[in-house]
């Protein structure tokens, strides 16, 4: 991207940069930013005011650099993320879901709905509208994560269903309906027409992005779901260990097949240190996510560790208590949902 310097003398108006600035935001290095960012980004709001618009979703933490330039932080930075509505797979049809992301794994139980609704709530803290689609038919586990298990969804007068609000995020999951117990007998077709009505049966609010947390698994469920929906992209969710990987590179070769891009990868269940004695076991291997992840040239989102707490939270639908108190894992969350923002926005600029 190009810098369109807008430099002026110091002394000129309230919302020029004097050359010394421009030069220093060139400097500027964000987080999950490979580059240097274009200027136009920056804007001044007054004579002790400036502002970072970035047209993807970021924590406030962003804005760090900015508050630790020498010359710069004498503004009073404020962040406003206005998110763009970035190309996806199906340009014919109308933008209404915003960002569609699909959450896959090859193998079962990896913990990709519980990454799912994760990367959800940190997105929806940065301010983004955010959604959630659990496709996941053979075990829809949405409304355990998110505190209603027992809650139906509302139809309105156009038949369409409403989806549950929570921590910030819209849900809708097959989990809701009252014949879910029904799913799981569904196969192919039917089942794969069954989560595209769902997708497009919910009434929606204008969201920023839309997590779908599919099915394990890359059959037919899921590559009708990536060949009929508008997909911006996938992020592909595994263990460090040896068959979740084997399981994982098939869901990256099935989406390149369909030419949905991977936007990332998060290894989970990456290690557990013990809270009492800090000793650190890697039940399932190390790094080979992170190493899966370098050989097929795919981002690493991040490297979750087994957390007994987020079990426990998810299990008890306490979707939002891990985020909402700092530790190593919620940062650890919250620099995932920040580098998938970013790096769909990124992927993006080379479609258009
Ligand atoms: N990092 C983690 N630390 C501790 N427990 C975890 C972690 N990730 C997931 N779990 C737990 O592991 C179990 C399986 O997780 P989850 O349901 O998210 O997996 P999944 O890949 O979506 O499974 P499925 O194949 O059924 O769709 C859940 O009980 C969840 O709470």
């Amino acid at each position: 991207m190009k810098q369109k310097a807008q430099a002026k003398p110091a002394s000129a108006d309230e919302s020029q940069w004097s050359q010394d600035e421009v030069d220093a935001l060139g400097q500027i290095r964000l987080s999950n930013w490979p580059e240097a960012p274009p200027l136009e980004w920056f804007q001044r709001t007054g004579a002790q005011q400036a502002r970072l618009t970035l047209p993807f979703a970021a924590p406030a933490t962003v804005l760090t650099p900015l508050l630790e330039d020498s010359l710069l932080r004498r503004y009073d930075w404020s962040l406003r993320c206005d998110i763009r509505k970035l190309p996806n797979s199906q340009p014919d049809l109308p933008m209404i879901y915003g960002n569609v992301v699909l959450v896959a794994s090859g193998k079962g139980g990896v913990g990709k709905s519980s990454v799912t609704a994760q990367l959800a709530v940190a997105l929806a803290r940065f301010g983004a509208n955010v959604g959630v689609l659990d496709a996941d038919l053979y075990g829809p586990s949405m409304p355990t994560m998110f505190g209603q298990p027992e809650q139906k969804l509302v139809f309105n007068e156009q038949q369409k269903m409403i989806p549950h609000h929570r921590a910030g995020v819209h849900v809708s999951s097959l989990g809701y309906l009252s014949d879910a117990k029904d799913a799981a007998i569904w196969r192919g077709p039917m089942a794969s027409a069954a989560l595209q009505q769902l997708m497009r049966d919910t009434k929606w609010p204008s969201l920023d992005y839309l997590l779908v947390d599919l099915p394990p698994g890359t059959g037919d469920i899921q590559l009708t779901f990536a060949q009929k929906l508008p997909i911006t992209g996938a992020v592909i969710v595994t263990t460090p260990q040896t068959i979740a990987l084997a399981d994982a590179y098939k869901g990256i070769t099935m989406f390149r097949k369909v030419g949905v891009p991977i936007t990332g990868l998060i290894e989970n269940m990456s290690g557990y240190t013990c809270p009492q004695c800090g000793h650190h076991e890697d039940l399932f291997g190390h790094s080979g996510g992170a190493e899966a992840a370098a050989a097929e040239n795919v981002p690493l989102l991040g490297q979750w560790p087994l957390d007994r707490g987020l079990r426990e939270c998810l299990d008890a639908g306490q979707v939002d208590a891990i985020l909402a108190n700092s530790s190593v894992l919620s940062t650890t969350i919250e620099n995932s949902a920040a580098r998938l923002s970013a790096q769909l926005y990124l992927q993006a600029q080379d479609r258009v």
